[in-house]
């Protein structure tokens, strides 16, 4: 496996790169960003993944996302990963909400999808697997965050896999996609028309069908014009609830779902993270 840097600059006491490979998952080149705060030799540092929405590549939160001083100041590292295949050849649609930067996280199984939008593997094996033996990663603490559809992203992967994340928080996430218009089209043209194989890609199906997490953190704004259509935080809350997670779920009066709202509370989620990332485990 050959990583390629594509840039790297000195910031906040730490290096920001953006770095591609051959995927294998997507059947093209993938570029990922990474923040790596500045570290003893030898030291390994926890990872924060943050998946990002609709119509993003990977350079959107790097650009606007402003974690960086608090992922230094905590000693984490960020790796952010691009949200579908892209290039020559690759399935698209015309709409921002399918295809080309609008992965949806999943495993597509329908064509002509099927060949290179296996975001799911990609973010929860291949790049793992790449970050694991190119940056000083302690993969023993890892966790993840994301927005809008990345905060779907990051709820899913952290329900599917809840040994493996200290801690999940999102950012005004698709809470339910199977009852929402971006998740109905999207599922239904990657996934098929049987809505039990939609089920593990959503958060609240996930925990109807007993999927469990001790906690999350979710910041929604009030102002957010995909609040009432496609987010949905009240079915969450109403699932964690029943199930007994318990799920800090804050309103944020006036602020929408641009990068101006995720900038706003992105040192918020890290300290969140950080205070989990730093607590030890019996394991350890
Ligand atoms: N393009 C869509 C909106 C897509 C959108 O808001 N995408 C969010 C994620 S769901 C985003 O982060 N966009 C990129 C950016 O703001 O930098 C529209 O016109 O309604």
């Amino acid at each position: 496996m050959t990583m390629k840097t594509i840039w790297e600059h000195r910031s906040h006491d730490g290096v920001q790169g953006m770095y591609s490979h051959a995927s294998g998952s997507a059947g093209r080149d993938m570029a990922f960003g990474v923040f790596v705060p500045d570290h003893a030799p030898g030291a390994t540092l926890p990872v924060l993944w943050y998946l990002s929405g609709l119509t993003c590549t990977a350079a959107n939160v790097v650009e606007k996302g402003e974690y960086r001083a608090a992922c230094a100041r905590h000693g984490i590292i960020l790796v952010a990963p691009d949200t579908s295949p892209r290039g020559e050849g690759v399935a698209d649609d015309a709409d921002y909400d399918l295809g080309v930067g609008a992965g949806f996280y999943v495993d597509a199984t329908q064509q002509p999808w099927a060949a290179n939008y296996r975001m799911r593997s990609y973010v929860e094996e291949e790049l793992p697997a790449i970050v694991r033996s190119q940056f000083p990663a302690d993969f023993a603490r890892q966790s993840i965050t994301g927005h809008s559809m990345g905060g779907h992203g990051a709820l899913t992967i952290a329900l599917r896999n809840p040994q493996r994340f200290r801690s999940v928080s999102a950012f005004a996430p698709l809470c339910a996609p199977m009852q929402c218009s971006w998740g109905e089209k999207a599922f239904s043209n990657y996934l098929g028309t049987n809505r039990q194989a939609w089920r593990p890609y959503d958060a609240v199906a996930l925990i109807e069908d007993g999927a469990r997490l001790s906690e999350l953190l979710v910041d929604q704004g009030t102002a957010d014009q995909f609040l009432t259509e496609q987010l949905k935080p009240q079915l969450l809350h109403q699932a964690c609830t029943q199930a007994g997670i318990d799920a800090t779920i804050r309103m944020q009066e006036g602020y929408d779902h641009s990068y101006f709202f995720i900038s706003t509370f992105m040192s918020d989620h890290v300290e969140w993270h950080a205070a989990r990332l730093k607590q030890h485990t019996a394991h350890e």
